[in-house]
């Protein structure tokens, strides 16, 4: 089934290449839309995020984040390194702010995965940013989905539910939402509002 676009950014008429940040709820496959796209469209630069959080087993530092203490994020923050940062469910997650302008700077285009809070903050500091939501299928599909990754206690479960209703009820705030029923469906509607949104072609393969 495909994926179902709600509503869409209108292609702005300047060329930049802009950066796109996409935001949804804990669970609803946002990391499994990213590995995606690395695998399918290596040529996508996906911007790496420093976190507290523990690595879950099979992520690696530098590729799925850089893994720091508390004392390394905030030196990280003191120094002025991250462009935003947001705590997530007792963990705290930044977007390195020079590797994202180096890119930008080089014309290519940018995909930021994060949290609502910082999606908020890039709107703030970054107001030609293309936002996409990704929203599960359903309610129901979503606690299947977090709760079928197996990855998280039941107490980080309730914590990350709680959030999850917080974001969603905040998917008008962004340009587009993209319902991830089909992985590859999503992937590929995302790629192509990257490639509109910096004035380069959209794709249909
Ligand atoms: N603000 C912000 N949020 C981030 C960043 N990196 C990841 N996140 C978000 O932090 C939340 C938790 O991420 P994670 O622990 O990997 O869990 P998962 O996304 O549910 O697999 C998710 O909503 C991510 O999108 C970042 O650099 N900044
Ligand atoms: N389109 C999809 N259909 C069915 N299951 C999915 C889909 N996308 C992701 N999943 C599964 O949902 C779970 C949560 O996905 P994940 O990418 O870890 O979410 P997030 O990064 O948004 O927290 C994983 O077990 C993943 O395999």
């Amino acid at each position: 089934m495909a994926a179902t676009s709600r509503g869409t950014s209108p292609v702005p008429p300047d060329v930049r290449p802009r950066l796109t940040v996409l935001s949804g709820p804990s669970g609803v496959g946002k990391s499994t839309v990213v590995a995606h796209m690395r695998k399918v469209h290596p040529e996508v630069w996906l911007s790496v995020s420093a976190t507290t959080r523990k690595p879950r087993p099979g992520e690696r530092n530098g590729v799925h984040y850089f893994f720091v203490d508390d004392e390394e994020f905030d030196k990280l923050i003191a120094n002025g390194e991250l462009l935003e940062w947001a705590e997530f469910a007792g963990n705290r997650y930044g977007t390195p702010r020079r590797a994202v302008l180096d890119r930008l700077e080089a014309g290519e285009p940018v995909l930021l995965e994060i949290d609502l809070q910082g999606a908020r903050l890039v709107r703030q500091s970054m107001p030609e940013a293309q936002l996409v939501f990704l929203a599960p299928p359903g309610w129901d599909e979503l606690v299947r989905r977090l709760t079928g990754r197996g990855t998280e206690a039941p107490d980080v479960i309730e914590r990350r539910l709680a959030a999850a209703k917080v974001e969603l009820a905040a998917e008008a705030e962004f340009d587009t939402t993209l319902v991830n029923t089909s992985v590859e469906d999503v992937a590929r509607e995302l790629l192509t509002l990257m490639l509109q949104a910096s004035g380069l072609r959209g794709t249909d393969d």
